[in-house]
């Protein structure tokens, strides 16, 4: 499907440090090591109550990610999906009268508008699960092939699950215990208690038609993908069996991507399928997670059609480090505001203080496991030097402008 229309990023002189990432698996902040085009596979939306400020702030978060590869001189091959067809997707269909093919597109299309208002760079493929549902199956029919994973014994419903066994890795991305795993299976699509299974948290991979649901023809016969094989199958066939960056929020930990990981690695014996697993915290309204359940949604659009600069519901979302649960306020909202008011002000001039010094501290900051908050702090320092006691660099106004659009997609 199609993707979202590109903003041109300006180039900026010299470099920063590498970029240093924390990585879910091994735990650890430590360096990015892509090569001339870095990868990075980052989940895309369930299109409906799209796109609210948690879907927002970890796309920002990513955002980042592909601003400071870029900044570092690298090409970057982004790839997400959309996840078109799935039981929450046909649930809230089902709960709105709505066809779900309909509420897939629309919300989609809605979702596209607003990574473009808030400037976030498009990935080079953006994949939907129904149109990949061929290239999914073939990946199940292989992993079946190998042995990886078997058709359960259930003669009405024969579906095809993954031996979690399989690798001899299982579980290397969370590190979560036993009894955490099958609480977020049973709390996150998986059914660790369906009889017949090898074990217990097997994921899976193709479901055989049931009455009155989306069904597809494949080699496996009639039915549809798992969620977990939809993202392994888009990622492995764009990008590789081994990838740079894997992302998404803290609720894609597991069984998401460990699941993810099992399905490439099982087809392809390389191991990590990436080498940072990276998730961002939950973004939450006045102390709740932002959840479809929870209905306590914040829209960008919403913000957007009462005049919100898109500006500043990037930098209010920044304000807060990536890995952080944190929420949304009227207050984070305001100071965001302020913010980008004063930025603005202070860039109006027509000199200012040094700014060479200043974007070296924002790639620090950045290449710092995105310090974010580092780095706008960093700038507010720049904006109130500029603003109280002036500078004679008629230059650095410009070149903060062009530093704060290319490296943290702010335009004031
Ligand atoms: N409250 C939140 N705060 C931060 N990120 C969130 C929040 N809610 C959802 N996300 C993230 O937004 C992305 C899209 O979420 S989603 O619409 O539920 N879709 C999915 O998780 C799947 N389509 C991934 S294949 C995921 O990375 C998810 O972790
Ligand atoms: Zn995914």
């Amino acid at each position: 499907m199609e993707t979202w229309a590109p903003t041109d990023v300006p180039a900026l002189e010299g470099s920063g440090p590498p970029l240093r990432l924390h990585d879910t698996a091994t735990g650890r902040v430590r360096p990015t090591a892509p090569g001339p085009v870095a990868t990075m596979y980052v989940c895309g939306i369930t299109p409906y109550d799209a796109t609210h400020l948690g879907h927002a702030a970890t796309y920002l978060t990513f955002d980042l990610v592909n601003r400071y590869w870029r900044d570092l001189g690298h090409d970057v091959h982004y790839v997400q999906n959309v996840t078109d067809i799935d039981e929450p997707l046909l649930e809230r269909a089902e709960r709105d009268q709505d066809d779900w093919v309909v509420l897939g597109l629309r919300e989609t299309a809605l979702f596209r508008e607003d990574m473009e208002a808030l400037r976030v760079l498009p990935p080079r493929q953006f994949v939907g699960a129904v149109e990949a549902i061929p290239e999914i199956a073939e990946l199940v029919e292989k992993l079946v092939a190998a042995g990886a994973a078997y058709r359960i014994d259930d003669p009405e419903y024969p579906d095809v699950y993954h031996d979690v066994t399989a690798t001899g890795h299982f579980g290397y991305e969370s590190n979560y215990d036993l009894d955490t795993m099958l609480r977020f299976s049973a709390e996150r699509g998986g059914d660790p208690d369906r009889p017949g299974k090898r074990n217990r948290l097997d994921p899976l991979l193709w479901r055989t038609a049931r009455p009155g649901e989306p069904a597809w023809d494949s080699g496996l016969g009639r039915g549809r993908p798992g969620w977990h094989v939809e993202c392994a199958a888009i990622g492995l066939n764009r990008l590789g069996p081994q990838i740079d960056l894997n992302g998404g929020g803290s609720d894609l930990i597991f069984p998401h991507h460990e699941c993810g990981a099992l399905h490439t690695e099982s087809l392809t014996g390389e191991h990590p399928f990436a080498r940072h697993y990276v998730h961002t915290g939950m973004i939450g309204l006045d102390g709740e997670k932002m959840s479809k359940s929870k209905g306590n949604l914040v829209f960008v659009s919403k913000l957007r059609n009462a005049r919100v600069d898109p500006n500043v519901i990037r930098v209010a979302l920044l304000d807060g480090h990536y890995r952080t649960d944190r929420s949304w306020t009227d207050e984070v909202h305001a100071k965001g505001d302020r913010r980008v008011t004063r930025w603005r002000e202070a860039v109006g001039l027509d000199a200012g203080p040094d700014a060479a010094e200043l974007v070296a501290k924002l790639r620090t900051h950045l290449a710092d496991d995105l310090d974010t908050p580092g780095a706008l702090a960093a700038v507010d320092a720049w904006a109130e030097e500029a603003l109280t006691r002036r500078g004679t660099d008629t230059t650095a106004p410009q070149q903060v402008r062009t530093a704060l659009d290319a490296l943290l997609g702010v335009t004031l």
